[in-house]
């Protein structure tokens, strides 16, 4: 990890240690060791020998991924190259049979003659074995698309289902990272190096067998031929998996480093603050670290990759000097050692396809196991849920609620106690960082508490179906995304499931929302794509941004709408119109965040929050009798409107 942290080695340096930094050499938070580097030092430890021994799981792996997307595929795939195996040793056979009538005594064209029957059945061998080849791949290619989509639809489905907590943990998202990246293609890539494996093999024990029938005193040379290429490959893998490793922290830095310089959302900023050299001197950091350490590699690699191809050059040598020393000594027959160069050949061939397919699978199991750890780990944090329906509510009680959240010291909510009630509007308001807006997600149900219980009508809510309780909210949010969807999209995912019917049309929540007139004026209405990296592609401002998102929430149209600063960006007449809409509603809780306390004045009740607690509650005419933060608040913002008119005195 030691490369994560080394940012400060210029790039002509060459030393092979990691240098050291400190925390106060770099003006960006470092990066945190992942858990997963204890992987690493396990795979750094892992021997040929136990590759070997993994082998036979990640094969059965593969087929039951393989099985699992198609059958009629993998069965193809695999038994085809199983007959072109046994194709194989037919085939050397016949040779040896048109080897032996061609060295035989007598005149050439009775030679030629007699080879003639061998000589058919060889070719007539070679070419069922290509045909039969050709159709396995045929096989072979079509299983690699339908595996791709199966299990990138197997994380999707993860990563989309899993609680919203699971983000906020660091580690989440860097095995996220990995899994989506590398170990998500290299699924599709195991099936393939398996039927490659399974090819390999099957043509090394065709020839294996013909070599036997012909002379067994050779087998042995085809392992002496293989075992150095092996060992090299295995090596070469594990050493890039390890650089890897250490490259995926790196690399999100550098992507974000990089998405920070080349985004046209931030390069006004970028260039309002003269940020540039800021960036480039950290993008240059990171990268000389980065450098440094594909060079290591790319050394090393080339070092083992000599020596391995030296050893496995003698190892040639030596078969066949073995091969001469046994033709010499009358042990083989000229044309038994003519087959069995022939054998030796296409056994190397073979060898090669079966060593190449090892060496990839295990590198590439090394990725997807990655892939099967997130999923795993995923799957744990899906909410199970209870099975209880739910229609509606008549109240919701918040009792003695807490939130901690992941790697934190203190509760971002402490034992919050509050209802609300169907019918009524009630507000949230407290300084920056008081807990209000991880409250109101408590509330939605998108975090699950870390202490106390909420319950609808009297129901704990980890007993209801979670689907049906979501159903029942909408949460208009103070950090919204911009989704590249056309306006009428952004509007309609509020509800996307909604056939025509009750509820609001896409153009009632937009008027609503202020958005209609201004959705009006695009190019194409409510058909525009808000997204101007495409073509005919537009972008609204801040303000009409979260018109269209209150639109979006106001479509949903649900039991219990969480308003999380809905006027921040508004202009006066927008948010008048917005608050028009948000009034109270009989079928309807609101529960309103907003720093601009002018709009809470006509809510229900307020509950003022400070460092996670809830320290009033009340409506404004009472939290304005009984003095305390909110009145403070609130006078000082009234203050601010009467500034000029009331203040002047004090500063003269
Ligand atoms: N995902 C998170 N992970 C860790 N800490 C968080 C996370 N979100 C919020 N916090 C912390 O929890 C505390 C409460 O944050 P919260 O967003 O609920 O405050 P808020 O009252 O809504 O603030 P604001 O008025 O600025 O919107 C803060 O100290 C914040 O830093």
């Amino acid at each position: 990890m030691a490369a994560v942290f080394g940012l400060r080695r210029p790039l002509d340096e060459n030393s092979p240690d990691e240098p050291a930094a400190t925390a106060d050499d770099s003006p960006l938070p470092e990066l945190a060791d992942g858990h997963w580097m204890n992987r690493a030092t396990e795979f750094a430890h892992t021997s040929f020998w136990s590759v070997a021994r993994r082998l036979p799981a990640l094969v059965r792996e593969a087929i039951g991924l393989a099985w699992a997307t198609s059958r009629r595929d993998t069965l193809a795939s695999i038994g085809l190259n199983v007959v072109a195996g046994l194709l194989t040793t037919f085939g050397l056979l016949a040779t040896t049979g048109v080897l032996r009538q061609l060295f035989a005594a007598g005149p050439t064209p009775d030679r030629i003659r007699a080879a003639l029957p061998a000589l058919l059945l060889a070719a007539a061998a070679v070419t069922a074995r290509g045909a039969l080849t050709v159709a396995a791949g045929w096989a072979q290619a079509r299983l690699i698309p339908q595996i791709n989509y199966q299990v990138e639809l197997r994380l999707f489905e993860a990563t989309t289902a899993v609680e919203l907590a699971a983000f906020d943990d660091a580690g989440f998202a860097e095995e996220m990272d990995r899994a989506r990246d590398r170990g998500m293609a290299e699924a599709a890539s195991i099936v393939d190096h398996t039927v490659n494996l399974v090819t390999g093999v099957v043509g090394v024990l065709a020839t294996a067998a013909a070599v036997t029938v012909i002379q067994p005193v050779l087998l042995p040379c085809l392992l002496l031929a293989a075992v150095p290429e092996a060992v090299t490959a295995v090596k070469l893998a594990r050493r890039q998996y390890l650089a890897l490793l250490a490259w995926i922290t790196r690399r999100r830095r550098m992507f974000m480093l990089a998405r920070l310089m080349a985004d046209r959302h931030t390069a006004a900023e970028i260039r309002a603050y003269q940020m540039r050299d800021f960036l480039l001197a950290e993008y240059h950091r990171m990268m000389t670290v980065e450098t440094q350490a594909q060079l290591r590699l790319a050394r090393s690699q080339t070092v083992t990759r000599g020596l391995g191809l030296s050893v496995t050059g003698v190892a040639a040598f030596a078969v066949y000097a073995v091969l001469g020393g046994l033709l010499l000594g009358g042990v083989v027959a000229l044309a038994a050692a003519a087959t069995a160069l022939l054998a030796l050949q296409s056994a190397r061939t073979s060898l090669r396809t079966a060593i190449f397919a090892t060496n990839s699978l295990y590198e590439d199991a090394l990725y997807y196991q990655d892939y099967r750890d997130f999923l795993d780990r995923a799957t744990r944090r899906i909410p199970a849920g209870g099975h209880l329906p739910v229609d509606g509510f008549t109240r919701i009680d918040v009792e003695r609620v807490s939130l901690r959240y992941p790697d934190t010291d203190t509760a971002a909510v402490d034992e919050v106690s509050l209802t609300v009630r169907r019918g009524e509007v009630v507000a949230l308001v407290g300084e920056n960082g008081s807990g209000k807006t991880t409250l109101a997600k408590l509330i939605a149900g998108l975090y699950r508490p870390t202490g106390g219980t909420i319950r609808w009508d009297g129901v704990d809510a980890a007993e209801l179906d979670p689907r049906q309780t979501a159903a029942q909210v909408a949460v208009m949010s103070q950090d919204w995304w911009k989704f590249p969807f056309t306006a009428r999209q952004n509007i309609r995912v509020g509800r996307h499931d909604r056939a025509d019917g009750p509820g609001p049309s896409v153009e009632t929540a937009a008027r609503d929302a202020a958005a209609h007139d201004m959705i009006s004026e695009l190019p194409f209405g409510y058909d525009t794509l808000l997204d101007r990296q495409f073509k005919d592609g537009q972008d609204l401002s801040g303000g009409q941004w979260q018109r269209l998102v209150a639109a979006r929430g106001l479509y949903r149209d649900a039991r219990l709408l969480i308003c999380d600063e809905p006027s921040a960006a508004l202009d006066a007449r927008a948010e008048h119109a917005l608050f028009q809409h948000l009034r109270r509603h009989p079928d309807r809780a609101v529960v309103l965040i907003t720093h601009r306390l002018a709009n809470v004045r006509h809510a229900d009740r307020i509950f003022v929050m400070d460092h996670g607690r809830l320290v009033q509650s009340g409506d404004h005419d009472t939290l304005m009798a009984e003095g305390g933060l909110y009145r403070e608040l609130f006078e000082l913002q009234a203050a601010g409107y009467l500034a000029g008119s009331a203040e002047p005195a004090a500063d003269g």
